[in-house]
Formats: C-alpha cells, sequence, structure tokens
C-alpha cells in the first residue's frame, strides 16, 4: 500500500497476517492489525538536527533531547543530521569498504569470523539466516568492535588501567595482506565512536536529566563495526528472501551510514513497512534491546530488515553501542510505571553471550559451549578463555 503525501513511503507488510522477525535467541512474530495503517503508528521517521549538541547552553542541549525522547518513544528511529562526520570520512570509509568486498573470495576468507573466538571477522554472502524461512540472508559482511589489546583503540587512554590480563588474544581479526582495511575501518571507527558516546549523554539527559548519568556503563563500551555489502535482491526471488532478515538489535544504540542505496524497512506497530532510505548529510540510528530495557520499554527496540530491490550494489556500516560486560544496568526511575517495583538489573555481558551463541550455532565458540549448561555460559567465552 503506498502512502502518498508522505515523505517515506509505506508497504503492505506480507500478504500473511504475521510477520517473523529475529529479537532473541529464537524466531519470534507479531501479527499484523486488521485494520493495519488505521491505527496511527509513525509512518515517517524524523530527522533531527544535532548541530547544538556541544553548545554550552543547557537549553539548547535540552531541546534536542527532548525530541530524541518524542522520535523515541514514537518509532525508537530517527536520523541525524549535522553530526560532524565530514564527507571526506564517509566516502573514506566506502572507499575502503568496496575495496574490501572486491577482494578475492580467499583473501576475505583468510578473516574468516569462525577464526576468531569473538565472532568478528568475515562472513560470505547466505552465511547468516535470520529469517528461517530463506535460504539465508543476502549480503557478505565484515565485523570488527571493541578490542583490549589493538594499539588504535588506546585502552589505557581511555580507562587509565593496564588491559586485564587474562585477555591476550585481539578480539578482531583482519583480512592478510591488505593493511589498508584496518587503516580506513578505524578511521571511521574513530570517527563514529565519539558521535555514539555525545548521542548516549543525550540519552541520558532526556531519560535522567544529568547527561553523565550513564557514563558509568560505558568506560569502555562493547562495540560493533560491520562493514555491509548487498548485492541486488534478483527479481526473480522468493517472496520471503532478505539481504538482512526481519530483527531487533541487540545493541544499546545503532548508528547506520548508508550509501545512497535504499533498502532499510522499519516495521510500525500496525504490521506496516516504514521505509529509511539514506538521506544525504545523515545517519540512521535506533534503540537496541538493552537501552529497551533500561527505559523499560518506554523506547522500544524496532524491528526493522534490509530488502535491497533497486538493482544496484549496496552499501551500509552499522555502528553498534553496547556497555561495558561489566554493567549491571537498570531500569531509569523516569520510566517506571506509577507503583511498578523496579525490575532487577541485568548484567550485559551474561545477556549478551545468551544472544550471541544461539545466533551462529556452526560457530567454533558456539559448538565448544554446546556441552556447557547456559547458567555457566560467561562473555569471557569470547576472549577465547
Ligand atoms: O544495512 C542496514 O541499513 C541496516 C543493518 C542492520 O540492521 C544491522 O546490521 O543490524
Ligand atoms: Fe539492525
Amino acid at each position: 500500500m503506498a502512502m502518498s503525501g508522505t515523505e517515506t513511503q509505506a508497504v503492505r507488510a506480507e500478504q500473511e497476517d504475521v510477520v517473523y522477525f529475529h529479537a532473541g535467541s529464537t524466531t519470534c512474530y507479531r501479527k499484523i492489525a486488521k485494520d493495519a495503517g488505521l491505527k496511527g503508528s509513525f509512518t515517517s521517521i524524523p530527522v533531527i538536527d544535532i548541530s547544538n549538541i556541544d553548545s554550552p547552553l543547557a537549553g539548547e542541549r535540552k531541546s534536542i533531547a527532548s525530541e530524541l525522547y518524542h522520535a523515541c518513544a514514537t518509532s525508537g528511529f530517527f536520523y541525524v543530521s549535522n553530526h560532524g562526520i565530514s564527507e571526506a570520512q564517509q566516502k573514506n570509509i566506502f572507499d575502503t569498504m568496496r575495496a574490501f568486498f572486491e577482494l578475492d573470495h580467499n583473501t576475505k576468507m583468510t578473516a574468516h569470523m569462525h577464526k576468531n573466538p569473538a565472532m568478528r571477522g568475515y562472513e560470505p554472502m547466505l552465511e547468516t539466516q535470520l529469517d528461517p524461512r530463506t535460504k539465508g540472508d543476502i549480503k557478505e559482511a565484515f565485523t570488527m568492535g571493541d578490542c583490549v589489546v589493538e594499539a588504535e583503540q588506546d585502552y589505557r587512554g581511555k580507562t587509565g588501567r593496564e588491559p586485564p590480563p587474562h585477555i591476550t588474544r585481539p578480539q578482531n581479526i583482519w583480512p592478510s595482506d591488505a593493511p589498508w582495511f584496518r587503516d580506513g575501518m578505524y578511521r571511521y571507527y574513530a570517527a563514529v565512536y565519539p558521535l555514539a558516546t555525545k548521542l548516549m549523554r543525550l540519552f541520558a539527559l532526556a531519560l535522567d536529566g544529568d547527561e553523565m548519568a550513564f557514563d558509568r556503563y560505558f568506560k569502555f563500551p562493547i562495540t560493533g563495526m560491520r562493514a555491509l555489502h548487498y548485492p541486488p535482491m534478483p527479481p526473480d526471488c522468493e517472496t520471503n528472501s532478505n539481504g538482512l532478515g526481519a530483527h531487533a538489535d541487540f545493541s544499546w544504540l545503532t548508528l547506520v551510514l548508508q550509501d545512497t542505496v535504499a533498502g532499510l524497512e522499519v516495521l510500525n506497530k500496525d504490521g506496516i513497512w516504514i521505509d529509511a532510505p539514506p538521506k544525504p548529510g545523515t545517519l540512521v540510528c535506533n534503540v537496541g534491546q538493552y537501552l529497551e530495557r533500561q527505559s523499560n520499554g518506554v523506547f522500544p527496540a524496532t524491528i526493522h530488515r534490509v530488502r535491497n530491490k533497486t538493482g544496484e550494489e549496496r552499501y551500509s556500516i552499522p555502528f553498534f553501542l553496547t556497555p561495558d560486560p561489566d554493567a549491571e544496568v537498570e531500569v531509569v526511575n523516569s520510566c517506571l510505571e506509577p507503583g511498578q517495583k523496579k525490575p532487577p538489573p541485568v548484567n550485559v555481558g551474561d545477556l549478551y553471550i545468551r544472544r550471541m551463541l544461539p545466533a551462529r550455532k556452526k560457530h567454533p565458540t558456539s559448538v565448544k559451549c554446546r556441552d556447557i549448561p547456559e547458567e555457566e555460559w560467561r562473555y569471557d567465552f569470547l576472549y577465547g578463555n
């Protein structure tokens, strides 16, 4: 169903009356409302201009925080403009990604995710399968993230401490003979990470009133940065095919830089898929499952998927911010319902490992843990310990 006159185009979810998505260790589904489209869920995603994010005037920062609150409570998704990542930095990361994905298969496979205990590295086409009805996700990806031993991340400078002695192996893996790829990825990491931190403080302002209220959870947080390449989906592919199957993000906050090709779709409460196309000069951001919990569901971790029906190659690079693995995240008081008892806090690492292992059952870290009872799963498994 096309919704003319709106900025985005709303597409009727499926012919069936349910939508499948991946939001935990299992596949879930949501019924599409019978009167879909009439119930008033969001039909577009707002753009928030954050040029004043560093303003010395508290009132200016509060005004952006209240826009953020409104967007997240409505849809869990928002674009940011005037975010400070320059056009040159954006061009550079997409040039780097394109050059990497054009490498021959064997070179990319030198950094295959199965060679790295932390589940980082290269994943070829169709290796993940977020929707069990499909043959797999029509995309290839390269993931890197927080690492206490890689010099670029300056663990000592960020924390004032030495790296923990039991972490000896890097959590990242890089392809052989392509040092330019690591350089290019780290150049973008150095630009997007501070932006994520600023947005985290804006969330603290929106939810707690104190910009520094969440800093204690983000001393050396879990991060993930995933270069993605989605080839065009063939016109005759099966109805349920996806670049990336429907899912809610397993992060606290996600910031996605998209190249010029559309494909991201966001599921509203009426079961309608809303397009989230690239808008020049913006990143599209969304609430993840940790922030959903911390906000007591006030900010939903909204389901989304990628389908590249454009006939062109699509590139995007999400940055996932998640608190420190040892943080105990509790619901903020302002989000409790009247009379509601505070739910017990969640340990970030405990929940993380319970999501990571079932999502990649064939990965050696998951295979190693197959016979270990779930109560004994520890985040440390991802360090190769
Ligand atoms: O490619 C995109 O635009 C979004 C990717 C995404 O949703 C994810 O990696 O979680
Ligand atoms: Fe996502």
